[in-house]
């Protein structure tokens, strides 16, 4: 069902020592939602998200992910709520000494239990179909262009079908053609997947491409939010500056 949050966070609060990062940042996602978290370099969009999937503790705050409280759980019960959510994170985080076809059979195994080897073999050829890269199975992560590598971390969160992915950074480092190719990519993925997603990222392409709604942390809040069109026409100048301005 859309409009039913399935992720909420309420007045989180995090530092580290003097450094007040977050200063009570709320927000929710709906199902089926694809959210853009903006905010300059070191403004926290990081730390929001691993304070949310429990890889950071906050000081304060309240957490949901499907209907889960997330600062109650045990390890158990993080590790339940982890298989249903996919990360692809800004360096690929591939095993470099495995190939693409053991890189993906490493994650899919390690996910779910008691897949026999043709279904393995079928759902990874799925996955590199799914993100135009069939012909790398074999190949090994050092013979992959920085474009192929951030293919195959795609493939590999979706291989997992999970319910909710976090995408850290996707096109950081690449050109700007294939950045775009990779925005539309994701686009195309959360089509067919159908996930729930948010999407930190400086690229205002992949947050117009990939984001149906977007939000902007500043000194620790959040300053603003609303779609690309309404905040690239925002009477406020700063918001204004993400969409002319390089962050
Ligand atoms: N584990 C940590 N220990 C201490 N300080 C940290 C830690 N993680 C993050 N910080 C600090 O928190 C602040 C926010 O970092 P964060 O990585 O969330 O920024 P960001 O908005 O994601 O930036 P970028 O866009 O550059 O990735 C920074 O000042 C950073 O130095």
């Amino acid at each position: 069902m859309k409009d039913e949050p399935i992720i909420k966070i309420k007045n989180l609060y995090k530092a580290f020592g003097k450094n007040k990062v977050l200063k009570g940042i709320s927000f929710e996602v709906n199902k089926g939602e694809d959210l853009v978290i903006l905010g300059r370099s070191g403004s926290g969009k990081s730390v929001a998200i691993k304070c949310l999937v429990g890889l950071l503790d906050p000081d304060k705050g309240k957490m949901e992910i499907l209907g889960t409280d997330m600062t109650k759980l045990t390890y158990k019960e993080l590790n339940e709520i982890r298989l249903k959510i996919g990360f692809m994170f800004q360096d690929g985080a591939l095993y470099d000494s495995m190939s693409v076809r053991e890189n993906l059979t490493f994650t899919l195994k390690h996910h779910t239990r008691h897949l026999t080897e043709e279904d393995i073999q079928q759902q990874i050829m799925e996955a590199l179909d799914s993100v135009g890269l069939k012909e790398a199975i074999d190949k090994m992560p050092s013979e992959l262009s920085g474009g192929m590598v951030k293919r195959i971390s795609l493939a590999r969160t979706i291989i997992i079908k999970p319910e909710i992915i976090f995408y850290d950074e996707p096109t950081a480092g690449l050109d700007t053609i294939t950045a775009q190719e990779i925005s539309e990519l994701i686009l195309s993925v959360q089509k067919k997947y159908k996930a729930t997603s948010i999407i930190i990222t400086h690229d205002m392409i992949c947050a117009k491409m990939t984001g149906n709604r977007i939000i902007i942390i500043k000194d620790g809040l959040i300053h603003a939010q609303g779609t690309y069109e309404e905040l690239e026409n925002s009477t406020d100048q700063w918001v204004r500056s993400f969409f002319f301005a390089n962050n």
